[in-house]
């Protein structure tokens, strides 16, 4: 069952096309990634399916739901992770965590969520006095705290050190095996290798693959005996996923 479907999405910036004409379905419990270099449009084409941007032109429907006109009943089934600095700097993490909580019906218990990411001892802790990877762990506890049955996740890991990116890797598996669909934004390809069923490489607004992980190399031809995700992505792009699309 298709939980995701997106067809033919243009969005475009006063002269900047930043989608352009994509379509692509995520499957339920499914982790779907979305990779590609600087500007290639990826938040862009989450934000549309979040229904916090509006498209110029297609079509997207989530779990049967518009995110424009059916956002209010989107947002009980849908996690999203904060982008960088969106809670008041004097707020603790477990008012945090409690306040997310009390928006739904029916949502995870804070205090396990928080011990899953190794945030309870921080639970008195001020967001200004949070660490950037704490800060950012906090960001996926409020986007999974109203468990929810599809996730769109921006730069999961990005600032985690290795222990904490592992860590949350097996978290998010875990949820993917309780059913949640993901949907991944990664710049970072040993993630998307581990964890992603399927891959979408955005470039210049545009899907340039969408594969598996191993469909994505082999077809990449990259040449190379033990090619990578990352090989693959230099193939089909031209750049390396932190570079400028241009
Ligand atoms: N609010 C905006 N106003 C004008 N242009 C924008 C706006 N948001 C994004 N853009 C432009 O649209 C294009 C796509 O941006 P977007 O943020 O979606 O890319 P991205 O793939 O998420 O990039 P990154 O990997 O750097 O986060 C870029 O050229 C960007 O400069």
């Amino acid at each position: 069952m298709a939980v995701v479907e997106v067809e033919g999405l243009r969005k475009r910036y006063g002269g900047t096309v930043a989608v352009d004409d994509v379509s692509f379905t995520v499957e339920h419990g499914e982790i779907f990634g979305i990779v590609g270099p600087n500007g290639a449009g990826k938040t862009t084409l989450v934000e549309c399916v979040e229904g916090v941007r509006r498209p110029d032109a297609g079509r997207i429907s989530v779990l049967g739901l518009d995110p424009l006109r059916d956002r209010a009943r989107l947002r009980q089934v849908m996690g999203a992770q904060l982008q960088g600095g969106g809670l008041p700097d004097k707020l603790r993490v477990g008012e945090a965590v409690s306040l997310y909580r009390s928006f739904y019906a029916d949502g995870a218990d804070p205090g396990r969520l928080l011990d899953e990411l190794g945030l309870a001892g921080k639970r008195d802790t001020a967001f200004e006095d949070l660490s950037g990877g704490q800060a950012q762990r906090l960001s996926i506890a409020l986007a999974l705290v109203g468990r929810p049955r599809v996730a769109v996740l921006d730069e999961l890991t990005t600032g985690l050190d290795p222990r904490a990116r592992r860590g949350t890797w097996e978290l998010i598996e875990r949820i993917r095996d309780t059913g949640v669909t993901v949907l991944l934004v990664t710049h970072f390809m040993p993630e998307a290798e581990r964890l992603c069923d399927r891959v979408a490489v955005i470039d210049r607004g545009r899907i340039a693959a969408l594969d598996t992980p191993g469909g994505l190399v082999a077809r990449a031809g990259t040449g190379l005996e033990r090619a990578t995700l990352e090989d693959a992505f230099l193939a089909l792009t031209g750049r390396a996923p932190e570079e400028e699309a241009g």
